[in-house]
């Protein structure tokens, strides 16, 4: 009877791994492999460009790996909704009754994919930096269960590492900084870290690693290399659905600095601060962040 049950699960069972070029069905292991094709085109075209010219490369870069995204969900995932940075009209907000925008589908869909082709442009552009990524997330709503990040993927290529929510990496242990009283480390922008960032990590005694990406920012928090992410003044959804989705998998806190839940899928799809950081951590960087808050 258990060979049976186990025989018939092999055979019915959704595939993992593609199987004559085809991508996985499951969607978190979709995710995955659509973001180190991504990547792989990424490094293709540093290697074709050369980096004499950073605007060309950034643009380039862009372009290749969007095209790719958008190719492949539409090949592979033809009902689903796609949100992308490099997308036409992504950074406008739908406003109801506003005559000269038309309603996107995805404010209609249940499952909307939500990408940015490419993470830390201009990291990407500069010669020997590997802080750069490739973000796929899915959004799903449904009857069953409330709208959330269901799947995510963050791949850096220059690192050859991607870390997705089909093998979310397991709860960071505490690091011993933390557990000794050391420092906490807050990864922050490496060319635009916002002045309260500064002004909170001088309240808490925490110090700032810079770097590029949002999605290596929060990588490095899931890896345990950085304590927390802060950030504030600008970003849209595309540039934290897919990371927040792992950190969240992988059990670690991730809101709003006000500490309100990050919200996907919306007619606007700015969504300008977030805080992720161990749950040991939040209620005492929250508190922190109460007395910072940057006015809007
Ligand atoms: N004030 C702001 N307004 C809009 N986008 C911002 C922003 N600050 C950071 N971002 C976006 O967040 C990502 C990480 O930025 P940083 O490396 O400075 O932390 C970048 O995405 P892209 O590279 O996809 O454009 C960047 O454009
Ligand atoms: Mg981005």
């Amino acid at each position: 009877m258990g060979e049976q049950t186990k025989t018939s699960a092999r055979i019915a069972g959704p595939r993992e791994a593609g199987e004559g070029g085809a991508p996985p069905v499951n969607d978190s292991a979709f995710a995955r492999w659509l973001a180190d094709r991504a990547g792989q085109v990424l490094l293709q075209v540093r290697q074709d460009t050369g980096y004499s010219d950073g605007k060309a490369l950034k643009t380039a870069g862009d372009q290749a790996a969007h095209e790719l995204l958008r190719a492949e969900l539409a090949r592979w995932r033809p009902a689903d909704a796609v949100l992308s940075e490099e997308d036409e009209h992504s950074r406008t907000a739908w406003i109801e009754g506003e005559p000269t925008l038309t309603r996107p589908n995805r404010l209609d869909a249940n499952r909307v994919w939500i990408v940015d082709p490419l993470d830390g442009t201009r990291e990407f552009s500069e010669e020997g930096r590997d802080d750069w990524a490739v973000h796929v997330a899915l959004w799903t709503a449904d009857s069953s269960a409330p709208a959330r990040l269901t799947a995510g993927a963050v791949a850096m290529p220059a690192r050859h590492c991607t870390l997705a929510t089909d093998h979310a990496p397991a709860y960071p242990p505490m690091p011993l900084e933390a557990a000794t009283g050391g420092a906490i480390r807050i990864a922050a922008s490496r060319t635009r870290p916002p002045a309260f960032v500064t002004a909170l990590a001088e309240e808490i005694g925490a110090e700032l690693v810079p770097m590029g990406s949002a999605g290596v920012k929060i990588a490095a928090v899931i890896n345990g290399d950085a304590d927390a992410y802060v950030h504030a003044g600008g970003q849209y959804e595309w540039d934290s659905a897919a990371p927040v989705a792992v950190a969240l998998a992988t059990g670690l806190h991730a809101s709003r600095i006000d500490g309100t839940p990050l919200t996907y899928n919306q007619a606007d799809p700015k969504l300008p601060d977030l805080v992720v950081c161990r749950k040991d951590l939040a209620p005492r960087l929250l508190a922190a962040l109460q007395r910072h808050l940057p006015s809007e």
